[in-house]
């Protein structure tokens, strides 16, 4: 994939949308087997000489485990970093989880290498770029974009914030690691990436309507990412090496799309919102965590129905005197085409993904208190904080 990395650098540069197009600093991106090979092989060129995995039981023992032989072969002195998990049982990119990881790091490291799936990601971003030491990510399934973004989404003070930080230096994903890992983790990688239909359709409506920040070019590489899961869909649900590897490829791509431009604009609208305030609130109870990507794949059909149901027709009735018609029509043109939940339920049912939020443990309650509330953990205007922001000021608007 490293040409399509100087493929986006130089789209990116002809890019006239006037926003700041970050710099991909990925010198490697590998997808195959027996990759971690070729990771000893580039930490050897790289002149790296102690190394940090930060890993949890888990994934050490799916990957962690065979990296440190290959590594061991080379000379390299390895350290490890074993997240513990919290009183239910998940590891967390919270305050415990980020402190033990930092106080585990030698200070003789070389460079951090992330072994597992987005939390563990997330907990190696945070470290690298708070002790400026390059990150090696090493996925160990394909379950969410967040591998080669710069965010670090971190639970703080129980409050789920992103953070800009950094993105790895390399990946090395390991096809077979990826395969092996639970077919639950296979849906929700979909499930994040089916996310794409409506954080697309916030995204263009937030730049249409406030005149956020927008990039066509983000835009179409995350289009295309999703695209392709969706038309190859019977093949991640199969979970084979090709379904795999087009899976691990697109999550790979919104990462890079979330990279340049700065922000994770084009994979988080609404349906991130509620889900974040559904793992906070799972948190709060002390209940056990449910995979992102699931959660995001309920709340993309969840969100269809209410964009579809309630957001269209609020907007023609509230909008037509603050935004010009071409705009609104292009709008409206944005949210029809987002698929109908049905055929959302379809594609995530045929993965193994749930698709209504009692599947999932969430009940009608907290799905009520999400629709009114989640908009408020960002501050991007989507169709969802549209809803909510046009019904306090509106007495016509019912939610
Ligand atoms: N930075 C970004 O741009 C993005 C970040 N995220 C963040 O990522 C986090 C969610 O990541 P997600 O990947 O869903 O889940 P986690 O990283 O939390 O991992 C969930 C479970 O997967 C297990 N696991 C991972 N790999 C394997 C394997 N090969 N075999 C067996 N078990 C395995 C882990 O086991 P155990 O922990 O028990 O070892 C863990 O229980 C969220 O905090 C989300 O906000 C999501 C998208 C983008
Ligand atoms: O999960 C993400 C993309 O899939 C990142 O989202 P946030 O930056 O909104 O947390």
């Amino acid at each position: 994939m490293e040409n399509y990395i100087a493929e986006l650098m130089t789209l990116a540069q002809s890019c006239d949308c006037g926003n700041h197009h970050h710099t991909i600093p990925i010198e490697r991106i590998k997808i195959g087997n027996s990759v971690y090979r070729e990771l000893a092989a580039y930490a050897e060129y790289k002149g790296f000489k102690h190394v940090v995995i930060i890993a949890d039981e888990n994934t050490y023992q799916a990957a962690g485990k065979s990296l440190s032989e290959i590594l061991k072969e080379t000379g390299i002195s390895i350290s490890l970093s074993v997240i513990k998990p919290d009183e239910n049982n998940d590891v967390v990119a919270d305050e415990q989880s980020l402190v033990q990881a930092l106080l585990e790091i030698p200070v003789e490291t070389d460079v951090i290498i992330a072994v597992g799936a987005g939390t563990l990601h997330d907990i190696a971003r945070f470290c690298s770029t708070k002790m400026k030491l390059p990150f090696i990510s090493v996925p160990t399934a394909p379950s969410v974009d967040g591998f080669t973004s710069m965010g670090a989404p971190l639970i703080v003070r129980g409050v789920k914030t992103t953070f800009q930080m950094c993105a790895p230096i390399a990946v090395f994903a390991d096809l077979s690691v990826l395969k092996a890992s639970p077919r639950k983790m296979v849906a929700a990688g979909f499930g994040d990436m089916l996310a794409k239909y409506t954080s697309l359709a916030d995204w263009k409506f937030g730049h249409l309507a406030k005149g956020e920040p927008y990039c066509p070019l983000v835009a179409a590489i995350t289009l295309e990412a999703l695209e392709s899961c969706v038309e190859k869909v019977e093949r991640i649900a199969a979970a084979d090496e090709e379904g795999i590897q087009l899976l691990i490829e697109a999550l790979i791509k919104s990462g890079l799309a979330m990279l340049i431009f700065g922000q994770s604009h084009p994979a988080s609208g609404g349906e991130h919102h509620l889900s974040h305030y559904w793992e906070m609130d799972f948190l709060q109870r002390k209940r056990p965590a449910v995979l992102h990507g699931a959660k995001v794949g309920v709340s993309t059909v969840l969100l269809a129905e209410v964009y579809k149901g309630k957001f269209l027709p609020l907007l023609s009735e509230s909008m037509q005197n603050s935004l010009n018609n071409e705009s609104l029509k292009e709008i409206m043109k944005i949210y029809e085409e987002i698929p109908t939940p049905g055929h959302l339920k379809n594609l995530l049912t045929q993965t193994g993904g749930e698709i209504m939020p009692e599947q999932l443990g969430i009940d009608e309650q907290l799905v009520a208190a999400s629709l009114s509330s989640a908009h408020t953990l960002r501050n991007r205007y989507t169709a969802l904080k549209f809803m909510n922001v046009a019904a306090e000021s509106s007495p016509l608007i019912r939610r």
